[in-house]
């Protein structure tokens, strides 16, 4: 399949290796802009791989990735960031001597053309939880707390696109709802957003698109109409 031109991001034929494994074969991947799309899969199928490929975190044996029609296959995450990509990882990277607001503060800096989407107070209108909690020290935050911390972080960098690995894993459900609302009111700013999480139902609600790799490999990519329609395929990719 082709991508639009105007991608926000577009990777082709990307492999990735860890030493010898060869994890990642052949990947096309695109993301229009203001497009969310989910990544799905079974464990160890290569999800996290991808957006680290993606982020520049890991560097892919080959292939081209273009950011925003700029060729960063080569950049690190550092230039990647600056480029106009958000990550959110698994484990989130919350400084735990760091309180609330000095993590959130952390990384705060215009977007790439010098757009302000996000400032200090739009994210604690967001999270009024973490406005109660900006005194505190990153780690007595619960595990919902971190998460909107990370996404708070990541969204002050004002970026283009938004990866974000397992968005609610290992959340309580009231946290998990006020994710999924936090990503939906991020879709409608128009950022694009990339994201890995188990939920089906939530992700299904959400998304434009979905990618469900096997095997370091892309074997379906299509709506979420489209994806209900192929229970069998649900059932073997993705094991629900
Ligand atoms: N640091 C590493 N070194 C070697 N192999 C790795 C490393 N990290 C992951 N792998 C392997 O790469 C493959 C893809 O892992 P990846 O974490 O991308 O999968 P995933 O789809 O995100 O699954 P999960 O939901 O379990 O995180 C797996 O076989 C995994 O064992």
């Amino acid at each position: 399949m082709t991508a639009p031109t105007q991608a926000m991001l577009d990777a082709r034929g990307i492999d990735t290796f860890y030493g010898p494994s060869h994890i990642l074969r052949g990947v096309n991947f695109h993301v229009g802009r203001g497009e969310t799309v989910s990544l799905l899969g079974r464990n160890g199928m290569g999800k996290t791989t991808l957006l680290r490929t993606l982020m520049g975190l890991l560097k892919p044996k080959r292939g081209a990735i273009l950011l925003d029609g700029r060729d960063v296959t080569e950049a690190r995450a550092n230039i990647k960031a600056r480029a106009g990509m958000g990550f959110v990882p698994e484990g989130r990277g919350i400084f735990p001597n760091l309180s609330v607001e000095e993590n959130l503060l952390f990384a705060a800096r215009p977007g790439p053309d010098g757009r302000i989407d996000w400032t200090q107070e739009a994210i604690y209108q967001m999270f009024p939880r973490l406005f109660e909690r900006r005194r505190i020290w990153g780690n007595q935050l619960s595990g919902g707390e971190q998460q909107m911390l990370t996404i708070g972080r990541v969204l002050l960098s004002n970026p283009s696109i938004l990866l974000i690995d397992e968005a609610t894993e290992g959340l309580a459900p009231k946290m998990r709802d006020a994710i999924w609302e936090t990503l939906g009111i991020i879709a409608r700013k128009g950022i694009s957003i990339v994201i890995v999480d188990k939920n089906l139902d939530d992700l299904v609600d959400l998304v434009d698109r979905h990618v469900v790799l096997t095997k370091g490999q892309v074997v379906f990519e299509g709506t979420s109409a489209e994806l209900l329609a192929d229970q069998e395929m649900v059932r073997t990719m993705l094991g629900v």
